[in-house]
Order: structure tokens, then sequence, then C-alpha cells
């Protein structure tokens, strides 16, 4: 809860592309252990928050800290190196469809560690099977499910053992179960692995199911309308349209 130290500080940021303002004035915090969800109606600037945090995308003004970190005023060599802490998973799962899921997840491993062949290959069969893929290491992507695809990009976003997971948008294009399954497992490595998750979502099942922790983009006032956690939010929130997402529509808006 609020006594928990911030994994994430992120201090009045002003999100632009060009002269164009996205959104402003964002101050929030993100803590160690949070399952922390990104939200807001479409065009807001999820997406365009996720890649501030994971270093693709500087403010326009503001700051992120990651602990006394201040992220955007490192050196690029620097913030480079530091980026090696996040594990990202993208809404393909982006996996390369000519390599099997062992040579993808060895990738990152190859890159930037000094691991040997066997301990490399050791490495992609614990991760495989921390996502419940044991046995699958030579599939090429295109002969797996899409919630295996899901998983086999959250094993290669683990490879580097990060502190912080990134996901952008988990559910897409995954039927309810499958959904649910890759909500357990992200619970699930929060917990064996105590990291901090940072979620782009609009699907309410997920939401609630995984979220301790979060932030309400709006689009119409280019700032945040409500942070904190989702379900206290969806109970107890005065404004309406942070009432209304959380129900989809089911509430009246007063
Ligand atoms: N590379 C870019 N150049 C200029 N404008 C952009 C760029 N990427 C996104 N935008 C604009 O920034 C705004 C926020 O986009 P973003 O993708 O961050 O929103 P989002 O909340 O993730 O949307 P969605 O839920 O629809 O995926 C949108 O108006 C979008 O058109």
């Amino acid at each position: 809860m609020a006594t928990t130290e911030a994994a994430i500080e992120v201090r009045d940021l002003t999100m632009a592309y060009g002269s164009r303002v996205i959104q402003r004035e964002l101050t929030f915090n993100i803590n160690r252990g949070d399952i922390f969800i990104i939200m807001g109606g479409s065009g807001c600037g999820k997406s365009t928050l996720l890649r501030h945090l994971i270093g693709l995308q500087p403010p326009a003004k503001g700051s992120i800290h990651f602990g006394e970190t201040d992220f955007w005023n490192l050196p690029p060599d620097d913030r480079q190196r530091f980026m090696r802490r996040f594990g990202v998973l993208y809404q393909s799962g982006a996996l390369w469809s000519s390599m099997t899921l062992a040579e993808n997840i060895a990738l990152p491993l190859e890159e930037y560690t000094d691991l040997s062949k066997a301990e490399i290959a050791d490495l992609v069969d614990l991760k495989l099977a921390l996502v419940g893929l044991a046995g699958f290491r030579d599939y090429y992507p295109s002969e797996i499910s899409g919630g295996m695809k899901k998983r086999a990009g959250l094993a290669r976003a683990m490879a580097l053992d990060p502190d912080i997971l990134f996901f952008d948008e988990p559910s897409a294009g995954l039927d309810p179960i499958s959904s649910q399954l890759l909500d357990d497992l992200i619970l699930e490595l929060r917990d064996s692995l105590g990291a901090t998750v940072v979620v782009v979502t609009h699907e309410l099942a997920s939401i609630f199911a995984i979220g301790n922790n979060c932030v309400f983009l709006d689009a119409g006032t280019k700032t945040m309308i409500a942070s904190g956690d989702p379900k206290k939010l969806r109970d107890e929130s005065e404004d309406p349209l942070v009432r209304r997402f959380l129900t989809r529509g089911k509430e009246e808006v007063k």
C-alpha cells in the first residue's frame, strides 16, 4: 500500500509529439510489487506513456525516476544499459517467426551475457517452464496458439531477469480463457519473482483481477483524472468518467 517504497516516480510529466501535447503534468508513483494499470479511453496516450517509461520516447517536460535514478537525465549509453532491467511484452508477442521458441528466448541472453551455450540452454528451459511451455522449445511461433505465443513472448521478456515487466495490451486478440490464464501467470510471476508489473489494458476483467494500482488518463482534459486501486475507484470515484469506464456504462452517470 502507500507505505511501500516507490519503484517508479513520475513527476510533472508532459508528453508531446512535436508541438502536439498528448498529456500534461502526470504525477504518480508505481510501488515495488505493484501490478500497475495504465488505463483510459482510446487515444488518450496509454501507449505513449509506456514508451516514456521504457526509454523509447523522452518527456517534453518532467521526470521519471527509477529508485534514485533520474532515467531521462542519464547519458544515452547508461540509459541503454539501465533498460536491460526492463522486460517488455509487446501486443503481438513480437517473436521472430523464423526462429524456434528456444532460439527466440536465447537471443537476449546471447546478446547481453557471457553465458555458455549450455548455460543459455538451461536458462531457456527454465523460462519456458516458468510460463508453462516446457516441452515446446523446438516449436516455431506459427505452430502454437495465440495465448502460447504471448507466454513465449513473456518468457523472452524475462530472459534477463528484469526488475520491472511492462505489458502492452497483453490480452489483445486472446479469447477470455487464454486471457485469464495470462492474468493468472502475471500474478504468479509477480508473487514468485517479486517483480513490479506495469500493464496497458482496457480489459475490465484483467484490470480487476490483477491490478492493485493505476493511473487513469483522460483525452479530453489531456491529463490524469484518477489514480489508485481500480476497485476503489470503481466503487468510490467522484468522477463520472472514471466510474463509467470502470463499470462499462452499467452505472448511470449522475
Ligand atoms: N508517432 C506518433 N506521432 C504523432 N502522433 C502520435 C504518434 N503516436 C501516437 N500519436 C497520437 O498520440 C495520441 C495518443 O496515442 P496512444 O497510442 O498513446 O494512445 P492510446 O491511449 O494507447 O490509444 P489506444 O487505446 O487506441 O491504443 C493519439 O492521438 C495518437 O494519434
